[in-house]
């Protein structure tokens, strides 16, 4: 099935998730130059439940957090949306070193790494409705960059690696609240898009925060100590869990910042 080896890739995703060849993919180069300040743009708001987190587990090609999203649980809400968009996951994207791993890139930046939280609009119904609509999921998008006064929040997360090294393993991951794990500055850029990984769904409004937060190199080695494989198989770090920039073809880029 699809990975990020050369076999299985992003470059041959599109032989089997024909989406991966559309017109609003992502990730994206965002360039400063080609970005629009628009200051019609709202600020975003979260309210989560720490009680909504529920577990957290490595499926071989990230480390994803999941929560209850029965209800309006947890949300985001502002921004570019309308309405309050439910809570469903966060997870990663990272690099076998610090000076690449993001999806995003900015200005030519790549980042050591990259976090998702994932929410959906429950207007559509469920999650499976909402992927097939072009305001169904709002991905909020934080920058890691390694230093040397890491975010104790991220702590919590890494701290529970250990029990879930390999494929497949899943731990209880209680009383946690994603947002604190948000920077200072609330700026951001917005553009309409995709999933990163197949089927690809163009469903996503992306905001991204424009202030990295910053992890210490024991915890982008952590991270790092994951494996791809099931426990019964030899160790394949997981590591270059990212898809490289796509075509922008005219989208247009909004900052909430000038
Ligand atoms: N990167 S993203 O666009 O924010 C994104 C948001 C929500 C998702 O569910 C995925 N896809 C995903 O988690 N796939 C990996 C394992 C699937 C089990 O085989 C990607
Ligand atoms: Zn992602």
């Amino acid at each position: 099935l699809w990975g990020y080896d050369s076999d299985n890739g992003p470059a041959r995703w599109h032989e089997n998730y024909p989406l991966a060849k559309g017109d609003k993919q992502s990730p994206i180069e965002i360039n400063s130059k080609d970005v629009r300040h628009d200051s019609s743009l709202a600020p975003w708001h979260t309210s989560y439940d720490p009680g909504a987190a529920k577990t957290i587990l490595n499926n071989g090609r990230t480390c994803r957090v999941v929560f209850d999203d029965s209800f309006d649980r947890s949300v985001l809400r502002g921004g570019p949306l309308s309405g309050a968009y439910r809570l469903r996951q966060l997870h990663l994207h990272w690099g076998s070193s610090d000076d690449h791993g993001s999806e995003h890139v900015i200005d030519g930046v790549k980042y050591a790494a990259e976090l998702h939280m994932v929410h959906w609009n429950p207007k559509h119904g469920n999650f499976a409705g909402a992927l097939k609509q072009p305001d169904g999921v709002a991905v909020v998008g934080i920058f890691l960059k390694v230093g040397t006064t890491p975010k104790p929040e991220m702590k919590r997360i890494l701290e529970e690696i250990d029990k879930i090294k390999t494929k497949g393993k899943e731990a209880p991951f209680q009383h946690f609240d994603p947002s604190i794990l948000f920077p200072k500055s609330r700026d951001y850029w917005t553009y309409h898009g995709s999933f990163t990984t197949p089927p690809c769904e163009e469903c996503i409004t992306w905001i991204l925060l424009r202030e990295p937060i910053e992890v210490s190199p024991d915890q982008m080695a952590k991270l790092r100590s994951l494996s791809k494989n099931p426990e019964n198989e030899p160790v394949m770090p997981l590591v270059d869990n990212w898809r490289p920039p796509q075509p922008v073809k005219g989208r247009m880029v909004r900052a909430s910042f000038k």
